[in-house]
Order: C-alpha cells, then sequence, then structure tokens
C-alpha cells in the first residue's frame, strides 16, 4: 500500500489556485523529493499531507486514512520551515518533552538529538542556537516519536555542506528502516539523493520521476540541467 495517495488535488490560496489537479503516490520505506522552485507549492502540499490545508477538491489519504485523521496523529511527523520548539527550554528539554508525548523515555529523546548532530549542544537553550540549530533540533523532536510518515519542508536550509549531507544520510537510513519520508527542497543536488522525484512547478506536475530517469529524460547529468530542459520542453508543449 502506497503511504501517500493523492488524487485530483486542486487547493487555493487567497483567490489564486496554488495546486492544480495533482496526482501521484509515494511508496512506503522511500525518500521522495519533492521539488521545485519558491512558490511553485511545495509547503502547500505537505500541509495538505498533514491534513492542516484547506482543500478545493481532490482526496488526500495518509497511510490509508484520510489526511488529519487523529488516528495519524502520532504515526506522522512534520516539521515546517519555522522551527517549532520551546526557547526557554534546552535542546535535550525539547527533545524529552516531545519524547514524553509519544510515550517514549529520556534514551529515544537523547539518540534523536545525537541523530541531529546536536549532541554537543543538548544543554543549550534553543533560543541561543543559530538558525540551522533550531532547525535540527526541530526535526530531532519529530524524530523523538519515529513516526511512520516524516514530512519535512526544506529540512536543510541554512545548514553546512557536511551536515546535509549527514542528514541526508540520516533520511536513506529512516527509509531504510522502513519509514516514508516526504522531503522538499529547491536545491537540485539534493534531488539526487531521493528515491523517487516530484518535480512542481506553478502548482502543477511537472514530472513524477526518479534521478536517473530525469537526467535521461532531460539529457544531462546534472539534475538541475535536466530540469531546466523539462520546464522548456514544457513551456514549448503549451505555447
Ligand atoms: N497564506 C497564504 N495566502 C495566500 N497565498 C499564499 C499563502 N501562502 C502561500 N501562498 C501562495 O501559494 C503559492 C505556493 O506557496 P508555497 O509556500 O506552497 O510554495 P513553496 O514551493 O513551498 O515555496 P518556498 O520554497 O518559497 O517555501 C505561492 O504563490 C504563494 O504566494
Amino acid at each position: 500500500m502506497d503511504a501517500v495517495v493523492v488524487r485530483d488535488l486542486v487547493v487555493e490560496r487567497g483567490r489564486r489556485r496554488v495546486l492544480q489537479h495533482l496526482d501521484f503516490s509515494a511508496p512506503p520505506g522511500r525518500v521522495t523529493g519533492l521539488l521545485g522552485p519558491s512558490g511553485s507549492g511545495k509547503s502547500t502540499l505537505m500541509r495538505a499531507v498533514v491534513g492542516v490545508q484547506r482543500v478545493r477538491s481532490g482526496k488526500v489519504t495518509v497511510l490509508g486514512e484520510p489526511a488529519g485523521s487523529p488516528g495519524l496523529r502520532t504515526r506522522v511527523g512534520y516539521v515546517t520551515q519555522a522551527p517549532s520548539v520551546y526557547a526557554d527550554l534546552t535542546v535535550r528539554e525539547n527533545a524529552r518533552y516531545f519524547a514524553a508525548l509519544y510515550g517514549r523515555g529520556a534514551p529515544a529523546a537523547d539518540a534523536a538529538v545525537a541523530d541531529v548532530g546536536l549532541a554537543d549542544a543538548a544543554h543549550q537553550l534553543v533560543g541561543n542556537l543559530s538558525g540551522g540549530q533550531r532547525g535540527r533540533a526541530s526535526l530531532a523532536c519529530a524524530l523523538v516519536g519515529e513516526p511512520e510518515l516524516l514530512v519535512l519542508d526544506e529540512p536543510t536550509v541554512g545548514l553546512d555542506p557536511v551536515l546535509r549531507v549527514e542528514l541526508w544520510e540520516r533520511f536513506a537510513a529512516l527509509a531504510a528502516a522502513g519509514a516514508t519520508l516526504l522531503v522538499s527542497s529547491h536545491v537540485m543536488d539534493e534531488a539526487a539523493r531521493c528515491d523517487r522525484l516530484l518535480l512542481l512547478r506553478d502548482g502543477a506536475l511537472l514530472a513524477d520521476t526518479t534521478p536517473s530517469r530525469l537526467r535521461a529524460d532531460g539529457r544531462s547529468e546534472d539534475l538541475e540541467q535536466a530540469f531546466l530542459t523539462l520546464v522548456r520542453a514544457s513551456e514549448g508543449a503549451a505555447a
């Protein structure tokens, strides 16, 4: 069974149609990357998957249930671009607080903090951390519940290259252990680390593909170049 199934999804925000008749499914135990330029609708689609976005029409099914169902609360982890951790608690206290909410103990919390590379900062108040560190603290709090589906909105923004690579390795390990990840990015070199790629442009799905298929279809080893070739081809087809 696919972990996420989206059928004919239409979302309007303000007076604009920001998602236009999207159809896709995300397989379990895989990292599905959601890529596209700023404003293409990545965050809106993630909000629809976690059930916090009002939709105009269409259907979003997550782990076999309608998106946003109460039964999904502990099965789905969501990390937004704005870190959602308590500034007046330390990193460790935050992780332990979320661990308690998920019925897990302190060792699980400490392991999640280490997983995001924050073991050395575990005793620091979140309010004193850098933006990138705060984002990782937020990620640790989502990981601690070991959700079956992790929805991560641009989790590597503001991180140095070493940390970015480490986090992507962590995502791959989570998927190998059975979790499903939906991860957005506007950096095409991160696309190479995904099993599946959804390329969004102007709220429409330009391609539902894999890194190797994108390279072949876009006739370039460079994913950014291949993506641009697809964009130009679609613009040519629309003209
Ligand atoms: N609260 C809102 N009210 C009205 N329109 C909105 C709202 N939030 C987003 N939009 C519009 O919806 C469209 C999609 O935005 P969304 O945030 O989903 O894009 P994105 O691909 O995640 O962008 P980014 O990479 O910059 O976060 C954009 O045109 C944006 O201006």
